[in-house]
């Protein structure tokens, strides 16, 4: 009888353990392929942050293992001071991410960028193909020989500089005229100084800014803010996929929300610009870029001295490079010199003393010879707050020794210009703006040496230097001689000054609110 009333139970138990065992077979095998692909994880994780020479190089714990920290420092734009701060801390190299590292070493920073570097650019997935993001030193060669001429000083001098100057004039009656039709006199003159350095570089693309330009139309700001927007949508883009994803539906509720996430708005507006291009490319042919080029309808490409071939659509991304890089670095560098210079008043009347006493019509030559204080306070204001990019990435195919480090190939060097002019080791007092520095005898006011380029060097450095030098000149002398007795305006504080790094850089609140005399209106 126990026998037969056992028998069930014996059953039931053998068809659990079955059951068990059925059950069990893909969990076990599942948390096998979890503890392998963990494992394998941990493997590699521990292989980039400690199997390489990049081990050797000081930073942050975390930056070994990923690059988390830094993507989010891009997210938010503050990325300038956080590496600000790494460089305080770790000295001039530190290892920002598993495979990158940032530089601020005069001796790097001029193997990375000299004449003959290994390392080069990298053109980023999305971004256009132009002379700015071409990574193949030979075709990048060719593109930079052809518009060399354009941007020549003797170009530059020979058919821009009235217009130049044209283009001045009309910043100031924009800003006099806002002004005026304010309740508190106010202007803003981020907005302003943004749409002058655009301005200018449609005058070199095209040759009719004067008239044609946004400042002429009153347009908005919007318009030539191209690199911050994109970037903030790359930025947002590598740190979280998911959200970027997802926030493009949330913008018919948080209209603000567009700027960050409605990609295709800002692409759309990219491919106006470009489309605008190929519109003005018969402008463009009986001026600048591509005089006495002949254009061959077959390939629909312009052949260009040296065997170079360029279709429309290639000189349209050019043009588009030029405007993004005429507008923001110049619209930082002005709006920081003015800010600087209106919260220091003997600094502000010795410059508009020295501008008072140039003779109308006065070259970017008079101000550079007349006036040495306004003169050095650009090079101050391009040593401090030049608006170029903060920081330069380039990758070596080969491994490569920067200072005692050895950095493996393929890895991301990022030369962070910012803090190579303020080296206490090459400069005295770095953090002080002292534009009289400029006048010491023996200090040398070239562009592109060890220990300052705002411009970068190399064959890759700024091609517009003799243009920027230029406007940079013609405008501040214009400025304080025609807009005296500003005063910064209430909204403008250290905290709303605070600066914003956006692929270029900016002051966070985008503004600088600047208050007119009544009479001078
Ligand atoms: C204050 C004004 C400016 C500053 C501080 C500045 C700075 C720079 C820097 C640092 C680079 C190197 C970027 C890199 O290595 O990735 C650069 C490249 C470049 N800049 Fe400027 N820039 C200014 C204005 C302009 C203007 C007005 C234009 C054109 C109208 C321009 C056109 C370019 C182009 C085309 C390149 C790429 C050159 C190449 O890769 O061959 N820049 N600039």
């Amino acid at each position: 009888m126990e026998q037969v009333s056992a028998y069930p139970f014996v059953k039931t138990l053998k068809r659990r353990q079955l059951e068990i065992g059925f059950v069990s077979l893909p969990v076990t095998i599942s948390l096998v392929i979890v503890v392998i692909l963990a494992t394998r994880l941990l493997v590699k994780k521990l292989n980039e942050a400690y199997g390489s020479t990049l081990r050797h190089v000081p930073g942050p714990w975390h930056a070994k293992f990923t690059d988390i920290v830094l993507r989010y420092h891009n997210v938010v734009g503050d990325k300038y001071h956080w590496l600000t701060a790494m460089h305080k801390k770790y000295g001039p190299y530190v290892r920002i991410a598993p495979d990158e590292v940032a530089i601020c070493d005069p001796a790097a920073v001029k193997k990375v960028h000299g004449l003959g570097t290994d390392f080069r650019k990298r053109r980023l997935p999305g971004q256009a193909l132009n002379i700015f993001s071409m990574s193949e030193p030979r075709a990048h060669r060719a593109r930079q020989r052809f518009y060399v001429n354009a941007f020549s000083n003797d170009k530059i001098k020979a058919s821009h500089l009235p217009a130049v100057r044209d283009l001045c004039r009309i910043f100031i009656d924009n800003v006099r005229e806002d002004a005026s039709n304010s309740p508190t006199h106010s202007a803003d003159l981020y907005k302003w100084c943004m749409l002058f350095g655009y301005d200018v570089a449609w005058e070199v693309v095209y040759g009719n800014a004067a008239t044609r330009g946004v400042m002429a139309r009153r347009g908005t700001i919007d318009e030539v803010m191209m690199g911050c927007y994109i970037q903030l949508q790359n930025a947002w883009l590598r740190f979280s996929y998911p959200t970027f994803v997802i926030a493009r539906f949330l913008i018919p509720v948080i209209p603000s929300l567009r700027y960050t996430f409605d990609v295709f708005g800002w692409y759309q507006h990219y491919k106006d610009l470009a489309e605008e291009g190929e519109r003005q490319s018969k402008i463009a042919a009986r001026t600048t870029f591509v005089q006495g080029a002949q254009f061959d309808e077959k390939d629909g490409k312009y052949q260009l001295e040296g065997g170079l071939r360029m279709s429309q659509y290639d000189i349209a991304h050019d043009i588009t490079t030029f405007l993004g890089a005429g507008g923001e670095p110049i619209g930082a560098t002005l709006v920081y010199l003015i800010y600087t210079v209106l919260r220091d008043p003997t600094l502000r009347k010795e410059i508009e003393d020295e501008a008072n006493r140039l003779q109308e019509p006065f070259t970017d030559v008079q101000v550079e010879e007349q006036c040495p204080v306004l003169d050095g306070t650009i090079y101050e204001a391009l040593r401090l707050f030049g608006g170029g990019l903060t920081c330069l990435p380039r990758w070596a195919p080969t491994a490569q020794q920067l200072g005692p480090y050895t950095i493996p190939p393929e890895t991301c060097v990022s030369s962070h210009i910012h803090q190579l002019h303020r080296n206490p080791a090459v400069w005295e007092d770095p953090e002080r703006f002292d534009p009289r520095r400029w006048m010491k005898p023996g200090q040398s006011k070239a562009l592109q040496t060890d220990k300052f380029q705002p411009f970068s060097s190399g064959a890759r450095g700024c091609i517009a230097i003799h243009l920027v030098m230029t406007e940079l000149r013609l405008f501040v002398a214009t400025f304080f001689r025609e807009l005296p007795g500003l005063s910064l305006g209430p909204s403008v504080t250290e905290k709303s000054m605070r600066i914003l790094d956006r692929l270029h850089f900016a002051p966070v609140s985008k503004s600088l609110e600047v208050v007119l005399p009544e009479s001078k209106s």
